[in-house]
């Protein structure tokens, strides 16, 4: 499963840049100043092309930024800036707060060697060379003894997931294992912020999903900061803490997924991700209900009966002080406990409760959603409850529409017992309770507090 999102982002800066511009054409600096006066890409085309336009965005350490945008957007261009690759027309580029751009050319290959690597598609492995030499091979550039680049280079075949390959040539690889070798280089440069152009794209579905998911356990693991560019949407929104969203050079939206994916910025940004697998996107805080059907340990069966009676359903999940979830009762054992005069509501507690982290994604959710008659609870690591996913919830997420239709309130499980029969049998059992209980109470109990929408 995906690290949760954010998990080791910290809060200090990695990458800045501020108001870049890179134009292409024999005027350049024209070219940005007519944009800055309010010209558009398109009345410059005679003069050249303005790739990407007034950019500015920070990306924090440990974050996974992606870049994304159809072809031609200028997604190479400006995550070439961010090495000096490409110089800038315009606007500064720091990297770890050392400036990129109007700097040296000795100071900008510093910088290229210590700070800030980057990965191709398509990157040229050394065909001659092994597995373990084209791993050190940026550790050989930068003069680290070869003992020490082996033992460093070990560590990351490990890391990347090529054990025991570390003699074969690259022709002796798949597709995606060449990849890996491609990552476990930068990686072995050891420098806090990586660059990925397009780096999976060359992959087959199956492998490339495979590298996207061990991408976001190395970040995990080794915290870089990675920049990552890419025109597949559901690609930038498994892999992304962050996506900003580029248009005809210039980035039209940056936010989470869960925010690009529910609040796009403009009609292009909405066109462009109603197609995406929203099952891979959307997290279970994002799309959990308040828990209705909520007793706590202490309240007693006949305060569980009359909270199943008022909402209709069969089964209400138990809390114990602090909100921890115990587990569920069925209206079935409340009944005859009730009937029995018996008080304590513990005994008959169940743990058929299915429990999902907020952070899990929906498609972690449907073998759980399938096998559970009751809604998946959502619970912290504390196990405390933040809100539940019943099934039409589950659906409306997947289907991009509301899953409330009606006035009327749904809870699942439905009730097996009428209101009727409920409110008798709460009334034989203790008359003058039953009278003090229907009294005090109202309709419909309070709704956990943790749950969102
Ligand atoms: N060296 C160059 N000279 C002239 N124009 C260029 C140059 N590099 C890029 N461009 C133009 O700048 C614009 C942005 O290109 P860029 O490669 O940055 O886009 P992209 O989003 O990365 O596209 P792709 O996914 O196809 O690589 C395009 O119109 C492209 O033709």
């Amino acid at each position: 499963m995906r690290a949760c999102a954010g998990e080791s982002v910290t809060e200090t800066i990695a990458v800045k840049a501020e108001h870049l511009y890179k134009a292409f054409g024999r005027r350049p600096n024209e070219i940005v100043k007519k944009l800055e006066a309010g010209a558009s890409r398109a009345d410059l085309t005679a003069l050249g092309t303005a790739a990407v336009i007034d950019a500015s965005f920070e990306v924090k350490t440990g974050e996974i930024f992606v870049v994304m945008g159809l072809s031609g957007s200028g997604k190479s261009t400006l995550i070439r800036m961010l090495n000096g690759l490409h110089e800038a027309t315009s606007g500064t580029v720091t990297v770890g707060g050392v400036p990129i751009t109007g700097v040296p050319a000795t100071q900008l290959r510093d910088v290229r060697r210590t700070k800030i690597s980057m990965v191709f598609q398509h990157f040229a492995l050394l065909p001659h060379r092994t597995v373990i030499d084209n791993v050190a091979y940026g550790l050989e550039v930068q003069g680290v003894p070869r003992a020490e680049r082996l033992e460093r280079a070990r560590i990351i075949i490990r890391l990347v997931g090529l054990d025991g390959w570390a003699d074969s040539l690259p022709s002796e690889l798949s597709g995606g294992m060449q990849q890996r070798v491609g990552l476990g280089r930068a990686l072995a440069a050891d420098t806090d912020v990586l660059l990925m152009d397009e780096a999976f794209s060359a992959l087959d579905p199956l492998i490339r999903r495979e590298m996207q998911e061990q991408l976001r356990e190395l970040q995990a693991e080794l915290g870089k900061t990675i920049i990552f560019i890419t025109h597949d949407l559901n690609e930038a929104m498994f892999l992304g803490d962050r996506i900003a969203v580029m248009r005809d050079g210039r980035i039209v939206q940056i936010g989470t997924p869960d925010e690009i994916l529910t609040d796009p910025a403009n009609d292009y940004v909405a066109q462009f991700v109603q197609d995406v697998d929203r099952a891979r996107v959307l997290t279970a805080s994002g799309v959990m209900e308040p828990a209705k059907s909520v007793v706590s340990a202490s309240a007693g069966p006949r305060a569980a009966l009359r909270t199943m009676r008022d909402l209709q359903t069969s089964a209400a999940f138990v809390l114990s002080t602090g909100r921890k979830l115990i587990g569920v009762v069925h209206d079935k054992d409340v009944m005859r406990q009730v009937k029995a005069g018996e008080t304590d509501l513990g005994r008959i507690v169940r743990n058929d409760v299915a429990t999902i982290e907020p952070d899990a994604h929906l498609s972690d959710l449907f073998e759980l959603s399938v096998e559970s008659p009751l809604p998946v609870a959502v619970v912290d690591d504390k196990q405390r409850l933040l809100g539940v996913i019943p099934r039409v919830t589950l659906l409306a997420a997947l289907g991009n529409v509301p899953a409330n239709t009606s006035e009327l309130e749904i809870v699942e499980p439905p009730a097996t017992y009428s209101i009727d029969v409920i409110t008798e049998t709460l009334r034989e059992t203790a008359p003058a309770a039953a009278a003090a209980e229907e009294a005090a109470s109202t309709p419909v109990l309070a709704a956990t507090e943790g749950g969102s929408r």
